[in-house]
């Protein structure tokens, strides 16, 4: 049996994806968040619903948790495991923390799911990369075996990125829009546009330099705005941004 503490946007995300197609697991799930608890358990015969946090880790081999960094104390502290093994999603909370908060489990796993798992198209860095964790999380996708918990926390100040990637959508339709063209006319163009160019990633060994310069004709319009964004100091932003995160991270996990 599998639970799911903390049904929030990943947790909700992988229990439909692993919940899709033949096989699915047997999933127990927190009873918190009733909205969309009750609506994952009448979607898929293989969910149901704890009546308590206790009533889940008592009755769960895996337990998968998906809580917030924030609360991932005051939920863990009412609990008490067994020797089972905890998977955990929490971003910055390193294994010796969860080794604290979930005594006497010792086998712990970090994964980095993406909101792709719900629809089984994720990529999931995993460290330690053993069973079962490996197992439900090929079921969502790829899994990427990562050796190193430093490495792996690299990977995660990595998807820090992707709301700033819906701003930037958010900037050009903006300005648009600024310009006449009609807002939701503007967002539904940079979608379209930016939609085509995330399909034509997929099957191909992605190398970011080739695809710049094979979107960008020598002198065009693709090549000035590079070059005016380099000139702004836009891309040395990403990697001061980048630095932050990873300090972020590691302040988390030293208790920051
Ligand atoms: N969102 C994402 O794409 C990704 C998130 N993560 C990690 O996943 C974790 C969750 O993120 P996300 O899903 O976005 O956050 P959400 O806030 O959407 O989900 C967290 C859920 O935990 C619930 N919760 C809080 N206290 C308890 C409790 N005592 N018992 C059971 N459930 C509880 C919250 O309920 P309530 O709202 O009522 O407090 C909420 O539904 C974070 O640690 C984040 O780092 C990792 C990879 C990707």
């Amino acid at each position: 049996m599998l639970g799911v503490i903390g049904v929030g946007a990943i947790g909700a995300a992988i229990v439909a994806g692993l919940s899709e197609g033949c096989d699915a697991p047997a999933i127990l799930l927190s009873p918190r968040n009733a909205k969309t608890v009750a609506e994952l358990d009448a979607t898929y015969p293989n969910v149901r619903v704890a009546d308590s946090n206790q009533a889940l880790v008592d009755q769960s081999d895996v337990v998968l948790l998906c809580v917030r960094p924030v609360d991932a104390r005051r939920v863990m502290s009412d609990l008490t495991f067994r020797d089972q093994s905890l998977i955990s999603v929490l971003a910055g909370v390193p294994i010796k923390a969860l080794r604290e908060l979930a005594p006497p489990v010792r086998d712990i796993v970090r994964a980095i799911p993406l909101p792709a798992v719900s629809a089984r198209r994720g990529i999931t860095p995993l460290y330690p990369a053993t069973e079962p964790a490996r197992s439900l999380f090929n079921r969502l996708g790829r899994v990427i075996e990562v050796a190193d918990e430093t490495v792996f926390d690299r990977y995660s100040a990595a998807t820090a990125t992707l709301a700033a990637h819906f701003l930037y959508m958010h900037q050009i339709s903006n300005w648009l829009a600024a310009h006449g063209i009609a807002h939701t006319q503007a967002q539904h163009y940079v979608a379209a546009m930016f939609a085509e160019l995330a399909s034509s990633l997929k099957g191909r060994d992605p190398d970011f330099q080739e695809l710049m310069h094979e979107h960008a004709t020598p002198g065009g319009i693709n090549e000035l705005f590079c070059q005016v964004m380099g000139e702004e100091g836009a891309w040395k932003t990403v990697d001061a941004g980048l630095d932050r995160v990873w300090q972020a991270l590691m302040d988390r996990q030293n208790g920051g």
